[in-house]
């Protein structure tokens, strides 16, 4: 067996494990970049990339269809080929993969190491059974894996997940999606409006990670008039008949229905790719669910020379995160036992959706029951959103009453993306209303709405400030 003798082993060439890479390097100290799987990373294969492409294509067949309204009328049917979608999408995630693979090319060739790592001791790794990797510290970036539950895997080769949907050649006809996650509602709502027949079945009411209950209410009904939603279905039977399955369910107008599908998709969420890693070897402690304490501002795992990045971690599975988690596990893990924290920004989630749904610092759950007011405002009439016909959703701004500072918010609406950024910067900035109320707002930009929240949470906060006075006095 090859021995190999470093500074700090990464295990995954992922998003993290590359930024970790990258890190632990640029200060001088030796690393190596261990990797089980195709080159590439999640985000660009099978994650974020091929998903907005195929969101892309189904906004162009969403628009070319509902121009009526502004008097745009198309003659004809607009078809849609399914084979060209998919050829898109498939050239176009590998010109991403293929910037990644190029930045692959610049790492030398004696630091890359192809095979799956495991512990074998506390400083020690064997790769497959062909290389052991002495290192003075590792770095785990190992991502993590759809979750198929057992009811789903007797069903066969038609129970998909998202990795199948960015290899098909072309659209099929019928989809059952289970799971109204971030990736059963990117990628269900898109398949739907690319003429695909979709079902989204969820449990328990949880629909996209919103925990403001009346944000995700408006959620819940903008999407379903557009697709079959229940995020609390009640599903009877699950059966494979031939090359379909077969789904009995209660209907939400309660009447029962059996359908057959093509597909079935599972988004029911993801684990950390963990299970292998023999972790006691290298004397980690792992709690019920077989996952390691960690510190999120140094990435380090106990007091041990070892570092967990990205989504393996479960903390925040998102791109920004595992990179920027891979940049401060690297570092440390070159620096060991000079740990120090890393900068964490302020938390911010984006879906992909249409509106878009977004995340901002703390939600409703996470702040102290009666510290705080919410600013809403509702699309509906919202000046430049109406006059685009994508004036639908809601804003929930969340702020502090004794500071009066911004902390959080929720929403549904058009352009998501842009006002979650600043509003995340905001946070981020420690602002408060009265100073975001201070900035610019142009004339007429979506922006306005937001500026109605803020004027909305002012307003609370002064009445509710009035309460506490009156209460004190
Ligand atoms: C469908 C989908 C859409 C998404 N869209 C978005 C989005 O729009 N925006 C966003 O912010 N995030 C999105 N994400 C999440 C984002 O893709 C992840 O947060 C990110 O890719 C995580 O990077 P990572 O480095 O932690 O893991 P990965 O990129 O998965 O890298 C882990 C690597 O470790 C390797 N590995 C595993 N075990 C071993 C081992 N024992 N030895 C050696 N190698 C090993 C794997 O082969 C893999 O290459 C999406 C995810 C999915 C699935
Ligand atoms: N736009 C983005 O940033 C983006 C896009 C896609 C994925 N991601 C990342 O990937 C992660 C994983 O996404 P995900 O959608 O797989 O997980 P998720 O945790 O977001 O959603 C899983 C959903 O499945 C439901 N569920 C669980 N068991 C079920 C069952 N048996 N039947 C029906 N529904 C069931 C859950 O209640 C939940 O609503 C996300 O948390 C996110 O961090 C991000």
């Amino acid at each position: 067996m090859k021995v190999v003798e470093t500074d700090v082993a990464v295990i995954g060439a992922g998003t993290s494990g590359l930024s970790a890479y990258k890190a632990a390097t640029k200060t001088g100290k030796r690393a190596v970049l261990i990797e089980g799987g195709p080159y590439g990373t999640t985000c660009a294969r099978v994650g974020c990339m091929p998903s907005k492409l195929l969101i892309a294509a189904a906004e162009a067949a969403h628009v070319a269809q509902n121009g009526v309204p502004f008097g745009v009328h198309i003659s004809g049917k607009v078809r849609i080929n399914g084979k060209e979608v998919m050829d898109r999408v498939k050239r176009e995630r590998d010109r991403f993969v293929g910037f990644v693979l190029d930045g692959l090319e610049n790492i030398p060739a004696q630091d890359k190491i192809r095979g799956y790592a495991r512990f074998v001791g506390p400083n020690t790794l064997e790769v497959d059974d062909h290389t052991r990797i002495k290192a003075s510290s590792v770095v785990i970036a190992t991502g993590s894996n759809a979750h198929i539950p057992p009811p789903f895997k007797e069903l066969g080769d038609r129970v998909i997940i998202n990795d199948d949907v960015f290899a098909w050649d072309d659209l099929p006809a019928r989809v059952a999606v289970f799971g109204p996650g971030v990736i059963g509602l990117e990628i269900g709502q898109a398949l739907a409006r690319l003429g695909v027949t979709i079902r989204v079945f969820g449990v328990s009411g949880s629909l996209a990670g919103l925990t403001d209950l009346k944000v995700r209410q408006s959620a819940k009904k903008i999407f379903q008039q557009e697709f079959y939603l229940d995020p609390d279905a009640r599903v009877l039977e699950t059966k494979r008949e031939g090359d379909e399955i077969v789904i009995r369910y209660v209907r939400l107008d309660n009447s029962e229905c059996t359908e057959r599908f093509d597909y079935a998709l599972v988004a029911t969420g993801r684990r950390a790719n963990l299970s292998t890693l023999d972790l006691a070897k290298a004397n980690v402690d792992v709690d019920d669910k077989g996952m390691p304490s960690f510190d999120r501002r140094t990435m380090q795992i106990d007091d041990l020379p070892v570092f967990i990045a990205g989504d393996v971690n479960n903390d925040v599975p998102l791109l920004h995160e595992a990179a920027d988690e891979g940049h401060i596990a690297g570092l440390n893990a070159a620096r060991f036992p000079d740990v120090q924290p890393g900068l964490r920004t302020t938390p911010l989630a984006i879906v992909f959706t249409e509106p878009q749904i977004a995340m901002v610092g703390q939600g409703p759950d996470k702040l102290p029951k009666g510290s705080f007011v919410t600013g809403e405002l509702d699309f509906t009439g919202q000046g430049r959103s109406r006059v685009m016909l994508r004036n639908k959703g809601l804003l929930h701004l969340y702020a502090d009453i004794k500071t009066r500072r911004f902390v959080g918010a929720q929403m549904i609406g058009p352009s998501a993306e842009h006002l979650a950024h600043l509003l995340a910067w905001s946070v981020q900035q420690e602002m408060t209303i009265d100073q975001m109320l201070q900035m610019p707002f142009y004339h007429p930009v979506i922006e306005e709405g937001l500026r109605t929240a803020l004027r909305h949470a002012a307003a609370e906060l002064t009445a509710a400030s009035e309460i506490t006075t009156a209460v004190g006095s």
